[in-house]
């Protein structure tokens, strides 16, 4: 089975397992997880932050940031297709009681424009605005890489009304990868930033959320009230150190993802256009099936992929995806809609 359902699928290495199981650990929750430490100190440093937490999913380290960024009543500023918006279940209402403004920026980044407009100043009838969330990259968007250049200008309008910034960087690595940039020069402008270790970096389990280190203090408490305190959190912890190792390897998921693009664009029906990073999105009416039923033949034809939009599907490639298994899954695609 060619699983490219999502970066989420992959699994531990044997590096990760033996790290796992020789790790050096202590009770987290209590601060004294020598591997847990170790990972948030390296993490904050990578993403130029002066603190993270070590969170057990990106789901919670973005739920965690919004409740810190905002009070109750207040509004949060967020393109429409973005993951806290779509795909975390009304989070920000029920942790955070807080109502969304959508925009719909450019490639899923309010310009400067749509954050004046979209800001709301506290006066007696409105709510004030009290974060801008960004995404990058850009999943619902096709896994888009945001140029440093947008995030500063989204990030600068809010600063300017003193809104707080929030990145859901989950796989901000693919971005900085794909533009050939250091990380920074996206986590710089904003407040806090959230990343996946357990994505295309290959961990098991894991997110950290990095930011200023009273921001960090104040997220590690209400990770305890989210029910995230850990106890010898470092046998998945070090798994996680592994995983910063690998940032260099996205490159080989992105050649793979244009391979994949490639291929499934000369298949009859299907067009795919040049992906950014790992994500490929596949429309697929051209070959009049819904999309239920092409990725019914497709799983008969052992490729794994996600219903995307109304006539498209998504593919992920990621680590424990070849170049083989993408020439494979494309003559499998092939012959599923012949
Ligand atoms: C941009 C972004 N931010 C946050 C998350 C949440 O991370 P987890 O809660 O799954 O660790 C995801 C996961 N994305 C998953 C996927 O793409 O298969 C699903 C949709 O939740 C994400 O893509």
């Amino acid at each position: 089975m060619i699983d490219l359902r999502s970066d989420t699928v992959t699994k531990p290495d044997d590096a990760m397992r033996d790290a796992a199981r020789e790790a050096d650990v202590g009770d987290d929750v209590y601060g004294e997880d020598p591997t847990v430490n170790e990972l948030e100190e390296r993490a904050a440093d990578l993403v130029g932050k002066e603190a993270a937490l070590y969170v057990p999913t990106g789901t919670m380290g973005n739920q965690i940031a919004v409740r810190e960024h905002t009070e109750r009543g207040q509004e949060v500023l967020a393109d429409r297709e973005s993951h806290v918006v779509k795909w975390e279940l009304g989070g920000m209402a029920q942790h955070a009681a807080v109502q969304v403004r959508m925009v719909d920026g450019e490639r899923g980044v309010p310009s400067a424009d749509q954050v004046e407009a979209g800001y709301v100043a506290e006066d007696l009838h409105r709510p004030e605005t009290g974060l801008l969330c960004l995404e990058n990259t850009h999943n619902a968007r096709g896994g888009l890489a945001i140029e440093p250049a947008r995030i500063a200008e989204a990030a600068s309008a809010a600063r300017e009304r003193d809104v707080a910034v929030h990145l859901d960087g989950a796989r901000v690595f693919n971005a900085a990868t794909a533009l050939d940039v250091d990380v920074t020069d996206v986590t710089r402008h904003v407040d806090s930033v959230m990343f996946c270790l357990s994505k295309g970096l290959g961990a098991p389990v894991g997110s950290m959320l990095a930011g200023d280190a009273d921001f960090v203090e104040r997220a590690r408490r209400t990770r305890k009230l989210f029910g995230g305190g850990m106890r010898q959190a470092g046998i998945i912890a070090d798994p996680g150190l592994q995983a910063l190792e690998n940032v260099d390897d996205l490159e080989a998921d992105h050649e793979n993802a244009r391979l994949l693009a490639s291929g499934l664009d000369d298949v009859a029906g299907l067009s795919a256009p040049e992906p950014e990073t790992n994500i490929v999105v596949v429309d697929v009416a051209g070959t009049g099936l819904d999309v239920e039923s092409v990725l019914e033949r497709l799983r008969e034809h052992d490729v794994l992929a996600t219903a995307f939009g109304p006539t498209t599907i998504r593919c992920c490639t990621h680590r424990d995806v070849s170049r083989e298994d993408v020439e494979r899954a494309v003559e499998q695609v092939a012959g599923a809609l012949v």
